[in-house]
């Protein structure tokens, strides 16, 4: 029998975390930008992956000088400069037919000076990272946005029990326990023709105050009222993912040292941690939208 014929399979290529800061300058009021974008051209490779013949390559050095150029004209939000590159890319040529483009953002605020923030002086942000991936299918494109590592603790409003007690259950039932969790979220928007801006601090302030509001039984099910909120309120969104870590805290057993602690002393442990994932999406909406293909780190 002869040997089957080897080919190629699925392939993508492109550069990866260019470092982007833009500073706007039109005033003495600057304005600062810190993305780190990713690249990556899907379609045609063929040749280049089993010849050698680089003649549709557009380098991976390209991309990035692209990213650069691009940002001479204003960037704006993570997701309209993606999409200007996804488009650059599958119009500039025949045989990219796709690709997948990404930005993660970091925050700069300004520095306070004199009650109020300064021109062109800024403190970074906390932890929390914006993130964007937009895939383009031919001249079809799907924008997913989100964040990361935002972190949220409750002191009181949240309780655990009712769980299974197997022979290896240890962990006591509580009413009152601290409810501290580092959210990591995507969504995926429906169209295109939104103020990515304004909808991003939307989710954000939805995701706070479902998880401030919610008298929690569970992070499974404070993550799901999060979900709701947010889908509730705003239609540009059909489906959002989280992964959520639920950073526990014990509080410590002060009776060897003659003290009580009525809940106020606490190990805020590193490890192991819980971790909560979940999509919650509108009825009738396909939970397998190809977009989500390449985004590590959700179930
Ligand atoms: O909110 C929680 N969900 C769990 O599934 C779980 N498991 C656990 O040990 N603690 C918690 N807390």
């Amino acid at each position: 029998m002869p040997e089957p014929a080897i080919v190629l399979g699925a392939n993508q290529y492109g550069k990866a975390e260019v470092r982007l800061v833009r500073i706007d300058r039109d005033g003495p009021r600057h304005g600062i930008t810190d993305f780190d974008v990713t690249s990556q051209l899907r379609g045609d490779f063929a040749a280049a992956h089993m010849e050698g013949d680089n003649s549709r390559i557009v380098a991976t050095d390209t991309q990035k000088n692209t990213v650069f150029a691009f940002a001479r004209d204003g960037v704006g939000t993570p997701e309209e400069f993606l999409l200007r590159l996804g488009r650059h890319f599958t119009g500039e040529f025949d045989w990219v037919t796709g690709g997948r483009w990404e930005a993660e953002q970091y925050t700069w605020n300004r520095i306070p000076v004199d009650g109020a923030g300064h021109d062109h002086s800024f403190v970074r942000g906390g932890t929390e990272t914006r993130t964007a991936v937009v895939t383009f299918v031919g001249a079809e494109a799907t924008v997913i946005s989100g964040l990361r590592d935002l972190a949220v603790l409750k002191s009181a409003g949240s309780e655990f029990h009712g769980f299974v007690r197997d022979r290896y259950a240890t962990l006591a039932e509580t009413d009152d326990r601290i409810l501290a969790t580092s959210v990591t979220a995507r969504w995926r928007y429906n169209r295109l023709d939104v103020g990515f801006d304004e909808s991003y601090a939307e989710v954000r302030r939805l995701l706070l105050e479902a998880f401030a509001r919610t008298h929690s039984l569970a992070l499974q099910q404070t993550l799901y009222e999060m979900g709701r909120w947010v889908l509730e309120a705003r239609t540009e969104i059909d489906e959002i993912r989280f992964s959520m870590s639920n950073l526990h805290h014990f509080a410590v057993d002060l009776t060897p040292f003659g003290l009580d602690n009525p809940n106020e002393v606490f190990y805020a442990a590193d490890r192991p941690y819980g971790l909560i994932e979940a999509t919650v999406l509108r009825d009738g909406v396909p939970g397998n939208h190809p977009a989500w293909q390449g985004i590590a780190g959700f179930c």
